[in-house]
């Protein structure tokens, strides 16, 4: 069984800050990772990837040809790898036997929640791969900021978790830049959390702008609401905390983290059942200490 994530998000909400970061964490941690790159607008990678769209299709090439702009070109492109998907496979059959797959897609949002083409292309890989992936939304969190953008948050979230059904973990990017932004109305734990969105309609009632669609907000809250999917976790990926924490909430998601026990039921509730603070990150953070501490050391005796 082969897992992984399937990183996507509007653009500039930090996919490939996302996909470099996190395949540093999960080699940190003794993961070998492949990280794939779907998005044919993606010119400077940060990050090495094993597999690069723009060996199969350039979408400067797309648009010249076809007179097409931007994101009718990406569109173009999401078909023309759905055709070619036997490419991709073949690129992805020698990885399979131990790596942990990372697909960065483009940030076009129509792509997740409108088209089909991106999630037949995740579908085929899934039934013929044998993978077993997690869609990791990332949203901006300064979106929090403004009541009528959040609210466009969960919706753009909400119709992409539908559209997709995949195990999905949302997540508020760039949370380490939310206070920049000026106070937000509430705790952080009522964006993340979801719950009563009643407030945040009081909140928008005082602006006079957003009056005329008083109606339209609240059936749209009561939408999301009825729905009862959407929260988000919280990430800033300089922070390996937060990385760690996340990897946990993606592991319990696609079912990493019962590959590795025997098929024992009850091994698999206690698991299922338990909390996700397990010790990820403390074996290498033990190494890394500890060749601090050799390292001092033998300089030490240089020094005094
Ligand atoms: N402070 C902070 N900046 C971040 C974080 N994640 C990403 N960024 C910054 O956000 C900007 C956009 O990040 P990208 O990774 O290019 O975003 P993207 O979603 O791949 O963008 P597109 O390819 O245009 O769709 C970059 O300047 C990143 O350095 C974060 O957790 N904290």
């Amino acid at each position: 069984m082969v897992f992984g994530q399937v990183v996507i998000g509007p653009p500039g909400s930090g996919k490939t800050t996302y996909c470099n970061g996190m395949s540093q964490f999960l080699n940190l941690i003794g993961r070998k990772v492949a990280v794939i790159n779907l998005d044919p607008a993606n010119d400077s990678l940060p990050y090495e990837c094993a597999i690069n769209i723009e060996d199969l299709i350039k979408l400067s090439d797309v648009m010249n040809e076809h007179s097409l702009g931007p994101n009718g070109g990406l569109v173009y492109c999401m078909d023309y790898l759905e055709k070619n998907i036997d490419w991709l496979e073949s690129k992805l059959k020698p990885l399979l036997k131990d790596h942990y797959l990372l697909f960065d897609f483009p940030g076009q949002v129509e792509l997740f929640f409108l088209h089909s083409n991106a999630r037949n292309v995740m579908n085929k890989l899934i039934k013929k791969l044998d993978l077993r992936l997690t869609a990791v939304h990332l949203i901006d969190a300064h979106l929090c900021c403004d009541p009528g953008k959040y609210i466009s948050a969960l919706l753009l979230s909400l119709s992409t978790m539908l559209h997709l059904e995949l195990p999905h973990i949302n997540v508020l990017s760039k949370i380490d830049l939310i206070e920049s932004y000026g106070k937000l109305a509430f705790n952080l734990d009522f964006y993340t959390d979801v719950e009563d969105l009643s407030y945040l309609q009081n909140h928008l009632d005082q602006d006079p702008r957003s009056a005329k669609y008083r109606k339209l907000t609240k059936e749209l809250c009561n939408v999301i609401e009825d729905f009862n999917l959407v929260n988000f976790s919280t990430l800033d990926i300089q922070d390996k905390g937060s990385v760690g924490n996340l990897v946990k909430l993606i592991d319990k998601s696609n079912g990493y983290i019962f590959s590795s026990i025997d098929s024992s039921a009850v091994e698999f509730s206690k698991i299922s059942a338990g909390p996700l603070d397990w010790d990820y990150y403390r074996y290498p953070l033990f190494v890394f200490m500890l060749i601090k501490l050799l390292v001092w050391y033998s300089i030490s005796d240089y020094i005094f």
